[in-house]
């Protein structure tokens, strides 16, 4: 069987090599297809091997009825429907150590180009000035540089700066204070950070609680004569915002090599002569894309041949008859690990799951994975999945433990999910109730019974007359529908929880307002 592989962004030639090579793989190289060329062509192909420039839609994974693999080359796989690839059975691969060093790299130039107005300079001397006066830089050595995203390429480039005689402090939810003085470097909450930088670097995925991380009021609380530098993913600052705190003298400058909209060509933050620019070079090196091509071509060789992809990153595979047994409670594990996420406000150290009842008879790894794709999901994003949920949680340096228990309170399955953090131990269950579907039956040391579906509200607070009803009055005066209510307390006139499922989207809800009433001690709100 001869396997057709098509390659629809430019790839590094070396770095394609292991599929040319391959003996039953014949690759096609077509780049600058429109996506009606690309949804017309795709039936053919086996394999789809992209960077950024092809966005792999929902529409274009539809017509690939032949496809069984997309390689991304290089990190962010944010051009490809995933649910979509997922749905239809694909396998989506990426490759996300090979540009690693390059984008770190490219981050220091950045921040050095900016600090000394480089390609300011070079533009005036272009254009015949000899201008020394407007180009007066600063120096990095002592500054502070404030790193949003201490992953793969944050951490690069933490160590870097060190070699500028810079102090670096950083957030990233999932580092530590030992982390961090283990590193050298200072830890803080993202105000911290905001707060003490002279230069903020973000490095983190774009995700949903990523995007416009940094917008006005982030603006307000850093020093007067910021620079920004963003080589992660357009969106994460807010344009809009950067362009107003330039304009207001607030930030001195900024370096972009990512777009909110991509090719941005007349874009308003490129007119500020204190903003300085490259078009998504951060992996455009010889090495990075010859490293990137090696990784997925292998990948998509060894998949296509029978064999394990390394960097999945949706690959759902599980033999039939456990897949059976353990099926439904899929959808249970992983809400269970969302619901516990939100209620989780310092770094998780330790995850104990608890398999009780007849959950205690099959084998749980895979659902031990999907409980932790759902802590995950919140802070790294779509590519966790329940094949790379474990590798992540390991290399986030979180213990797991699995658990198997015949205590089962009374419900014929149960799943306990306890998070451990310095401070806190929080605890999930939930059931499949026969008939009824899932259940979440305890919260900590509360029983309760919520369908862990739909928008959640969950507020603590204290068991007073009156408490309830404010929080149901509020909610009225927002127009807003309760559908069910919960309540648990540990003894009278202590501590106490309410559950509450509303109608409305959570954004549609004041949480500060809600915060703010009298007995209430905390709120979160969860979408599940
Ligand atoms: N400009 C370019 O050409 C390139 C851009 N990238 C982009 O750079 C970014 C980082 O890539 P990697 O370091 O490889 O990813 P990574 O997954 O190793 O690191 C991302 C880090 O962000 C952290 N994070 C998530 N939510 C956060 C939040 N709210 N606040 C602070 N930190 C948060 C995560 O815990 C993780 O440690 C990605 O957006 C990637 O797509 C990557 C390569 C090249
Ligand atoms: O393919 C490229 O050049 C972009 C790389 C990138 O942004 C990524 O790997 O996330």
């Amino acid at each position: 069987m001869i396997f057709k592989v098509l390659i629809s962004d430019p790839l590094s030639e070396e770095g394609i090599q292991p599929l040319r090579e391959a003996d039953n793989i014949e690759v096609t190289v077509e780049t600058n297809l429109s996506p009606e060329q690309l949804k017309e062509k795709i039936g053919q192909f086996d394999a789809l091997l992209v960077r950024s420039q092809t966005k792999v839609t929902r529409e274009i994974i539809s017509s690939a009825t032949n496809l069984k693999i997309i390689g991304r080359a290089g990190v962010g796989v944010d051009n490809i429907d995933l649910d979509a690839a997922t749905e239809h059975g694909v396998i989506v691969v990426n490759a996300p150590d090979g540009n690693t060093n390059s984008a770190a790299e490219h981050t220091m130039a950045m921040l050095m180009s900016l600090a000394r107005k480089i390609p300011q300079a070079y533009y005036a001397l272009k254009h015949q000035k000899w201008d020394r006066k407007s180009h007066v830089g600063v120096e990095l050595k002592n500054k502070t540089l404030g790193v949003v995203g201490l992953g793969r390429i944050g951490a690069e480039v933490a160590a870097r700066a060190k070699g500028q005689r810079m102090k670096i402090i950083a957030y990233d939810p999932f580092l530590t204070e030992e982390k961090a003085e283990k590193m050298g470097i200072d830890y803080g909450t993202v105000e911290d950070v905001l707060r003490k930088a002279d230069f903020i670097t973000v490095h983190t995925p774009l995700l949903k609680e990523t995007k416009h991380l940094i917008n006005a009021d982030a603006f307000k609380i850093m020093k007067d004569g910021v620079q920004i530098i963003n080589c992660a993913r357009g969106g994460i600052i807010d344009e809009d915002a950067l362009y107003d705190a330039i304009v207001n003298k607030k930030v001195a400058g900024a370096a972009l090599d990512v777009f909110e909209e991509e090719p941005a060509v007349n874009h308003k933050l490129l007119e500020l002569p204190e903003v300085i620019a490259t078009p998504h070079l951060g992996a455009s090196t010889i090495e990075a894309q010859e490293n990137v091509a090696i990784d997925v071509s292998d990948d998509v060789v060894n998949f296509l041949t029978g064999g394990l992809a390394r960097n999945p990153v949706n690959l759902p595979s599980v033999p039939k008859e456990l897949m059976n047994k353990i099926e439904p409670y899929f959808l249970l594990s992983e809400k269970l690990g969302a619901f516990l996420t939100r209620l989780t406000v310092d770094v998780i150290e330790e995850v104990n799951i608890y398999y009780s009842g007849e959950l205690a008879e099959v084998e749980v790894a895979p659902l031990t994975r999907n409980t932790l794709k759902g802590l995950l999901k919140r802070h790294l994003g779509e590519h966790v999945n329940d094949v790379n949920a474990s590798f992540l949680a390991d290399k986030k340096g979180i213990t797991v433990n699995e658990h198997k228990t015949s205590s089962t309170k009374g419900f014929t399955n149960l799943l306990t999910v306890e998070v451990k953090t310095k401070k806190a131990t929080r605890l999930v269950s939930g059931t499949l109730l026969n008939g009824l579907g899932a259940r979440i039956v305890k919260v900590d040391n509360y029983s309760v019974d919520v369908v862990p579906e739909g928008h959640l509200v969950f507020i603590r607070h204290k068991d007073q007359p009156g408490a309830i009803g404010r929080v149901g009055s509020l909610l009225a005066e927002q127009n807003i529908n309760i559908a069910t209510m919960q309540v648990g307390r540990s003894d009278v006139g202590g501590d106490a929880i309410m559950m509450l499922t509303i109608d409305k989207n959570l954004e549609e809800l004041d949480l500060e307002k809600l915060n703010d009433l009298a007995d209430i001690y905390g709120v979160v709100a969860i979408d599940l």
